[in-house]
């Protein structure tokens, strides 16, 4: 669904995303993990278009995302970043109903059909009660439920989200990944995603690309990543791992 073939990115002769490839199948979820400056928002920046590849190719679905219209790549690819929405002082409902003016042409207004997906969405997020509300006296947790919302009517294949929980509390963290973990499973979305918590990370996704200096050190399952030795490569720590009581999976403790 989304393949990366050797993509490189230079920026005033230096390379910030040096020859990195990957697939990603429709239905999976990844992340995108590393330390701090590892390359990884350059990368999802190419991704989303952002950026264009100084060398390489960003193919979704076997095309070129570089010769995507604006209005293509932004009816197929959403992206989330770790601010959410901005708190302007809209409501929640229409905040939610952006999401679809991709889907429509210049001067439409939105139709009955238009309303019902975002009701629809309302519910599925719980925000149904919140919808006449602004944006600008919501919580960050709140905005990042509404960011998600918008997101949702957008009805990507692909959803990028850039450390989507780096603000919230343990609570609001569960809820985002949660709501994104039942859409991925409800229509087959693909999700790639930056994560700094790498328990989150081997909790949500299924496989994990590990990056340090622009580079993929490796890419595999938790198992592979979160191993004491690969994560003491690129960062400058020795964590402990142990399995996670219920989930088997490998958690890591400092
Ligand atoms: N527009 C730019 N011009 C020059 N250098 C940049 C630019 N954007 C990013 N960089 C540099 O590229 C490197 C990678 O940055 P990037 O933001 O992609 O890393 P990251 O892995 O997302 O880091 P973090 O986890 O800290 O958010 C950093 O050294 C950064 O300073």
């Amino acid at each position: 669904m989304l393949s990366l073939q050797h993509v490189t990115k230079m920026i005033d002769a230096q390379p910030l995303v040096s020859d990195v490839s990957f697939d990603v199948e429709k239905g999976q979820c990844f992340g995108l993990i590393g330390p701090n400056g590892a390359g990884k928002s350059t990368l999802m920046k190419l991704i989303s278009g952002v950026y264009d590849t100084t060398g390489g190719q960003v193919r979704l679905d076997g095309q070129p995302i570089k010769r995507w219209s604006h209005k293509k790549r932004a009816q197929r690819v959403s992206v989330l970043t770790q601010d959410g929405l901005s708190p302007y002082p809209i409501s929640v409902l229409n905040a939610v109903m952006m999401g679809r003016y991709p889907h429509l042409k210049f001067f439409q207004r939105e139709s009955d059909d238009d309303m019902k997906r975002v009701q629809d969405v309302l519910a599925i997020t719980g925000l149904s009660n919140m919808q006449d509300q602004m944006l600008d006296t919501l919580s960050g947790g709140e905005r990042q439920r509404v960011a998600i919302a918008k997101a949702m009517v957008q009805e990507p294949d692909l959803l990028l989200l850039d450390e989507p929980t780096s603000y919230l509390d343990i609570g609001y963290q569960t809820e985002v990944l949660n709501l994104v973990q039942d859409w991925q499973k409800r229509t087959g979305l693909t999700v790639l995603m930056v994560l700094h918590d790498l328990n989150l990370a081997a909790q949500y996704c299924d496989r994990l690309i590990l990056m340090d200096k622009g580079e993929v050190v490796k890419e595999g399952t938790s198992d592979d990543i979160l191993t004491t030795e690969t994560l003491a490569t690129v960062y400058q720590t020795t964590p402990e791992i142990v399995r996670h009581p219920t989930k088997n999976i490998p958690q890591i403790l400092l």
